[in-house]
C-alpha cells in the first residue's frame, strides 16, 4: 500500500463535504477560495451524512444537525482538516474542540417560489397545493394566504433541490419554496419565479451563508489553519447570523422549529447607522405569528451580537412566542 502523505502538515488540504450538488457547489467555491488565501491545493473527500440517506420527514428526525454530524466526525477522526456547511444547517452550540474559522460574505438570504407557468405566490390560484419541508416556510405562507383572503395548502416534502423542484415540472404540486442561495450555488436562478420579500417570508437563521469549520487549534498545524481562513472572513455577515442564532437559541428551538430570524445593516446614505435584527415564529397553519423587531448599534464582539438576539428573543417570549412553538422535536 503506498501511502500518500496528506493532511495538515503538507500536500493538499483536505475538505469533507457532502456529495448533494448543493454541497459539491459550495465546497468547490470554498475550496478555491481557501487555496488562494493558504497557498495549497485542497482535495474535496466525500462524506455520507444520516440527513443524505434517511428518508424521513427531517421534522421527524428531529435533532439537529443531521447534515453536519458526520463531518465533524470526520474532522475529529483527523480524516479531513476542514469541513463546509450551510450555516442555518448548524446547531446553535458550537463543540469546543471545533472552530468556525470563517464565515463569508452572505449572499442572497431570501427564499424564492418555484410555480409553474411561471406564476408568483399571489397569482396562485386557490387550493394552489405548496411543497416546502419547512415549518417556518409553511408558517408564514399561510399567515400571508390567511391575510390576503387566499386558500393555498402546504405540503410537507423533502429532498435535494432537483427533486424538489421535480414535483413542480411534474405536476404533483403547484409551487415549491426554496432558499435562493441555494438555488444560485447550483446555477437554477433561472427556475425562480418570484424572489419572495423578507417582509413575507423571513429566512431561517443563517439562511445564505457558509460555514468554515476545522478542529479547534489542538496542535500547531490546527492553529495555523483557523488563523489562515480567518481570511475568509466577513465580520458583518458573522455579526449578523451570530445574532440571528442567538435568536433561535435563546428561543430554545430545534432546527425543525418555525423560527425565521434576519439581521441587516440599517444605512443613513453612505453611513452604516445600526444592525437590524427582525425575528418570526408562528402556528404552522400560519393563524398566529409573533413578529418583532429591534436595532442596536452594529455588534462589534461575538457578546454584543449574542446579546442582540436575547433582547428579541425576550421580547417575543414576552408576546407569548413559546406558546407557539408546539412540541419540542427534541
Ligand atoms: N435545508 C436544507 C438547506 N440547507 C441550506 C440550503 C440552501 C442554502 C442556504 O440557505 O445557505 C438548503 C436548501 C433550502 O432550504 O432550499
Amino acid at each position: 500500500m503506498t501511502e500518500r502523505r496528506t493532511g495538515p502538515e503538507s500536500g493538499p488540504l483536505r475538505l469533507g463535504t457532502r456529495r448533494s450538488k448543493l454541497a459539491m457547489a459550495q465546497s468547490g467555491q470554498v475550496a478555491n477560495a481557501v487555496s488562494r488565501v493558504t497557498g495549497r491545493s485542497v482535495e474535496l473527500v466525500e462524506i455520507t451524512t444520516y440527513g443524505d440517506v434517511s428518508r424521513e420527514n427531517l421534522a421527524q428526525i428531529g435533532g439537529t444537525g443531521v447534515f453536519v454530524t458526520a463531518l465533524r466526525e470526520a474532522l475529529l477522526r483527523g480524516e479531513i482538516d476542514f469541513a463546509v456547511h450551510s450555516l442555518k444547517d448548524l446547531p446553535t452550540t458550537q463543540p469546543d474542540d471545533l472552530a468556525l474559522a470563517a464565515v463569508p460574505v452572505r449572499e442572497d438570504a431570501r427564499d424564492v417560489l418555484v410555480a409553474r407557468d411561471g406564476l408568483k405566490f399571489a397569482e396562485l390560484p386557490d387550493g394552489a397545493r405548496v411543497g416546502t419541508g419547512s415549518l417556518r416556510r409553511m408558517a408564514q405562507l399561510n399567515a400571508y394566504a390567511r391575510c390576503h383572503g387566499m386558500t393555498i395548502e402546504t405540503v410537507a416534502i423533502r429532498g435535494n433541490v432537483d427533486t424538489r423542484i421535480g414535483y413542480v415540472r411534474g405536476g404533483e404540486l403547484d409551487a415549491v419554496v426554496l432558499a435562493a442561495a441555494g438555488l444560485n450555488r447550483i446555477g437554477r436562478t433561472d427556475e425562480v419565479t418570484e424572489f419572495l420579500s423578507v417582509d413575507m417570508v423571513l429566512p431561517a437563521p443563517g439562511q445564505g451563508a457558509l460555514a468554515i469549520e476545522c478542529r479547534a487549534g489542538h496542535t500547531a498545524q490546527d492553529t495555523a489553519l483557523v488563523a489562515a481562513l480567518a481570511a475568509l472572513d466577513d465580520p458583518v455577515t458573522r455579526a449578523a447570523v451570530t445574532a440571528e442564532r442567538s435568536l433561535l437559541a435563546s428561543l430554545e428551538a430545534g432546527c425543525s422549529a418555525p423560527v425565521g430570524a434576519l439581521a441587516d445593516l440599517l444605512a443613513d446614505g453612505q453611513i452604516v447607522k445600526e444592525m437590524r435584527l427582525r425575528g418570526v415564529v408562528g402556528t404552522t397553519d400560519g393563524s398566529t405569528l409573533v413578529q418583532l423587531s429591534t436595532t442596536g448599534p452594529v455588534p462589534e464582539t461575538y457578546d454584543q451580537a449574542m446579546a442582540l438576539g436575547r433582547e428579541l428573543a425576550a421580547e417575543m417570549l414576552a408576546k407569548g412566542a413559546a406558546g407557539l412553538m408546539g412540541e419540542r422535536v427534541h
